[in-house]
């Protein structure tokens, strides 16, 4: 059994305007020493996927299916075990590494604070471990003493101590989502290579949650395709890159400006986007969701709600008219 193990999981929210199906029936495998990327523009449910995982639901949110984690399911936990989970076994990286530090405490302090707080440190030895900790996210002591503040490091920086808090309990699992997004590109290179040293190295499983499938290519083993709170399209990243079956992949894949050939590009190339926009899940169609965006719609796809299916060894898509097992046609 992996590490993690999803089935079927949906997520159901209350609103005002009445209930509204946020996740339907995802379905994923995580194992040790391995990354899945998740990836799908924004509003398709990648954070809500992770947020589930850390059991850290929105007020009127009805979850229902497994996660799986080490074979115990988090679904319908108490929160007191899941507090035991969260920052222990189970880790969350966000985007944003101010909104995750404390600007009046001392960096080392928030680097040892899950120390003290799961294992039982004490505050001497949880500080000296935390200046480890941040040696090893690249802050080595001698540059980075563990009394400054965080306002005292540049973002990528920031970002690096936020991991070493989310590494010092050891999890099994760590949960990145959108961790390079506001970083610019050389250091979002040198996060991504951090934590799949940690990948490779320790033996940690990652879930890295993205919308720039370049990063998917770059850090993951597996990915996971979402849209509109659904799987379009799962497998090896491997496998998927060379035989895009989903013509939202294809979509996604040829709006990346490498894609397109456009980095560095002809003054005036435009890059291809995929027209429209994501469904809001209240006015989500019954059938396949991406119909009325897809360049390859047919009549039955506007009536069948497409199963997830084999379409290679280990990849699925859910699409009723998948574009043949070949590489794609992009321009490069
Ligand atoms: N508390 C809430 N109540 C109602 N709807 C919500 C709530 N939280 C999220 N949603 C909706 O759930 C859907 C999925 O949101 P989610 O944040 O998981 O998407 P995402 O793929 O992670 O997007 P992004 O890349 O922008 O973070 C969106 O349509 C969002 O509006």
């Amino acid at each position: 059994m992996a590490l993690l193990e999803i089935r079927g999981l949906s997520v159901d929210i209350a609103t005002p305007a009445g209930v509204v199906p946020i996740l339907e029936g995802i379905d994923l495998d995580l194992d040790r020493g391995r990354s899945l990327g998740l990836v799908g523009e924004s509003g398709c449910g990648k954070s809500m996927t992770a947020l589930a995982v850390m059991g850290l639901m929105p007020r009127g949110a009805r979850v229902s299916g497994t996660i799986r984690f080490d074979g115990e399911d988090l679904v319908g936990m108490s929160e007191r075990t899941l507090c035991k989970l969260r920052g222990n076994r189970i880790a969350m990286v966000f985007q944003e590494p101010m909104t995750a530090l404390n600007p009046v405490r001392t960096i080392g302090a928030q680097v040892a604070e899950p120390l003290r707080l799961h294992r039982g440190l004490s505050r001497a030895e949880a500080e000296a471990e935390a200046v480890r900790l941040l040696d090893r996210v690249g802050l080595p002591p001698a540059r980075f003493s563990p009394t400054l503040y965080p306002q005292q490091l540049s973002g990528g920086q920031r970002q690096r101590v936020v991991v070493a808090g989310a590494i010092a309990c050891g999890p099994d699992l760590l949960i990145a989502d959108e961790p390079t997004t506001a970083l610019d590109v050389t250091i979002q290179a040198q996060i991504l290579d951090l934590l799949c040293d940690l990948v490779d190295g320790e033996g940690m499983a990652l879930m890295l949650i993205t919308h720039d499938l370049g990063v998917v290519a770059e850090a993951t083993d597996e990915m996971l395709v979402m849209y509109a709170g659904r799987v379009a399209e799962a497998g090896s990243t491997a496998d998927v890159f060379a035989r895009m079956a989903h013509p939202y992949t294809r979509g996604l894949f040829a709006a990346m400006p490498q894609a397109a050939g456009t980095a560095p590009g002809p003054a005036g190339r435009r890059l291809p986007t995929i027209p429209g926009v994501v469904p809001d899940p209240a006015a989500r169609p019954a059938a396949c969701a991406f119909a009325d965006r897809c360049p390859r719609v047919q009549d039955d796809c506007r009536s069948l709600r497409p199963p997830l299916v084999p379409v290679g060894t280990g990849h699925r898509a859910a699409c009723l008219h998948p574009h043949a097992m070949h590489a794609p046609e992009f321009p490069r």
